[in-house]
C-alpha cells in the first residue's frame, strides 16, 4: 500500500483554554474595580452530591477558578444518600444567604432526587447555571437572563475567533437541556454571533450524516466519544466538540483519558477551525460560569 501524503493540516485550533484564561483575566480586573469601589466581592457556591470522579474534578476546577479571579467560593459536599428534602432545604438556605450571589448544584444527582425539582427550587437571580425555567424562558424570549454556561462559552469562542455565523447552517447533534437545546436557540437569534439557520439533530434523526454534512458549523453535544467521523463533516466546516467523556486508557497514569464526541485526528484536517478535547469548550464553561456569577453579583440581569 502506498502512503498517501497527509492532507495539509491547515485548520485553526480554537484554544478554549487560552480564551478562558483571557476571560478570567478580564473578570479579575472587574473584581478589583468592585473592591476599589467598596462593593461586594462576588461569591459562588457549589453543591456536590456523592463522589463521581468527573463531577469532583469539575467542581474543584470551579472553586480554583473562583480563587484565580478573586471571588469568594463555598463548596458544600453531601453523601449520595442525602434526601431530596434535605437537599431542597440547602438550596433554600443558599437562596436566602446574602453572602452567596450565585450557586450551582452539580449534575447528575442520585436517582432518588429529582433534578428538575432542585433546579426549580433555585432562585432565578442566583441560578448561575442558567438552568431554571425562568432563565430558559427569558433566553428564548430574548430578554436579559443568566445564560447556560456551555452554550454561551461556544458563542464566546465564535465571537473571539471572528468566525462568521450570519446566514450559516449550524447543525447541532444532541438535544440536552444544558447544551444542545439552548445553543440551538442562541445561534438562531438575531445576535452577533448568531443568525444561523439551525438544525437540531438527536438520537431519532434519520440519515444523520446527510444532514451533518451540510453544516457550516457543526456542534457535537451528544456525549458519545468519537461519534463524529470524517464522512459526517463538510470540508471547511467549523467543528465544536462539546463531549468530555472519561474513557479507559492504560497509557495514562490516571487509567483514563478525556475523549470528545469528534474523532479529532480524522476530522481536524477537513475542518477550517476545530475545538480540541481537552482544552476547548470545557474551560470555557467554567469561565462563563464565573461571568454569570459576576453578573448575578452586580445585579446586571435582575436589578436589585
Ligand atoms: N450543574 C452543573 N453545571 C455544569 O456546568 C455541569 C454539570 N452540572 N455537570 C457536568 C457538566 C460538565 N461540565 C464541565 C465543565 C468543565 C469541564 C472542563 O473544564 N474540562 C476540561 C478538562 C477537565 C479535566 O481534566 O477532566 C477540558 O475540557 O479541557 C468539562 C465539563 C460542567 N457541567
Ligand atoms: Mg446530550
Amino acid at each position: 500500500m502506498t502512503t498517501a501524503p497527509e492532507a495539509p493540516a491547515t485548520y485553526r485550533l480554537i484554544d478554549g483554554k487560552q480564551t478562558a484564561e483571557d476571560i478570567k483575566h478580564e473578570i479579575a480586573i472587574e473584581v478589583e474595580k468592585l473592591r476599589a469601589d467598596g462593593r461586594k466581592i462576588p461569591h459562588l457556591a457549589a453543591i456536590l452530591v456523592g463522589h463521581d470522579g468527573g463531577s469532583e474534578t469539575y467542581v474543584r476546577n470551579k472553586v480554583l477558578a473562583c480563587q484565580a479571579v478573586g471571588f469568594g467560593s463555598t463548596l458544600l459536599r453531601y453523601e449520595d444518600d442525602i434526601t431530596e428534602a434535605d437537599l431542597l432545604a440547602k438550596v433554600a438556605e443558599l437562596n436566602h444567604d446574602p453572602e452567596i450571589d450565585g450557586f450551582i448544584v452539580q449534575l447528575p444527582l442520585p436517582a432518588h432526587i429529582s433534578s428538575q425539582k432542585v433546579i426549580e427550587a433555585i432562585r432565578p437571580e442566583k441560578d448561575v447555571d442558567g438552568f431554571h425555567p425562568m432563565n430558559i424562558g427569558r433566553m428564548v424570549a430574548g430578554l436579559p437572563s443568566l445564560l447556560p454556561a456551555t452554550p454561551s462559552g461556544i458563542v464566546e469562542l465564535l465571537r473571539r475567533y471572528h468566525i462568521s455565523t450570519d446566514g450559516k447552517h449550524c447543525v447541532v447533534i444532541g438535544r440536552s437541556n444544558i447544551v444542545g437545546t439552548p445553543v440551538s436557540i442562541l445561534l438562531a437569534k438575531n445576535l452577533e454571533p448568531g443568525n444561523c439557520t439551525v438544525t437540531l439533530c438527536h438520537s431519532r434523526t434519520q440519515d444523520l450524516a446527510s444532514i451533518t454534512r451540510t453544516g457550516d458549523i457543526l456542534v457535537a453535544a451528544l456525549g458519545r466519544p468519537g461519534f463524529v467521523t470524517a464522512d459526517m463533516v463538510k470540508p471547511g466546516a467549523v467543528v465544536i466538540d462539546v463531549g468530555t467523556t472519561r474513557v479507559a486508557d492504560d497509557t495514562k497514569k490516571a487509567g483514563w483519558a478525556l475523549r470528545g464526541d469528534v474523532k479529532f485526528d480524522e476530522v481536524a484536517p477537513l475542518a477550517s477551525c476545530i475545538t480540541p478535547v481537552p482544552g476547548g469548550v470545557g474551560p470555557m464553561t467554567i469561565a462563563m460560569l464565573l461571568q454569570n456569577t459576576l453578573r448575578a453579583a452586580t445585579g446586571e440581569v435582575y436589578p436589585r
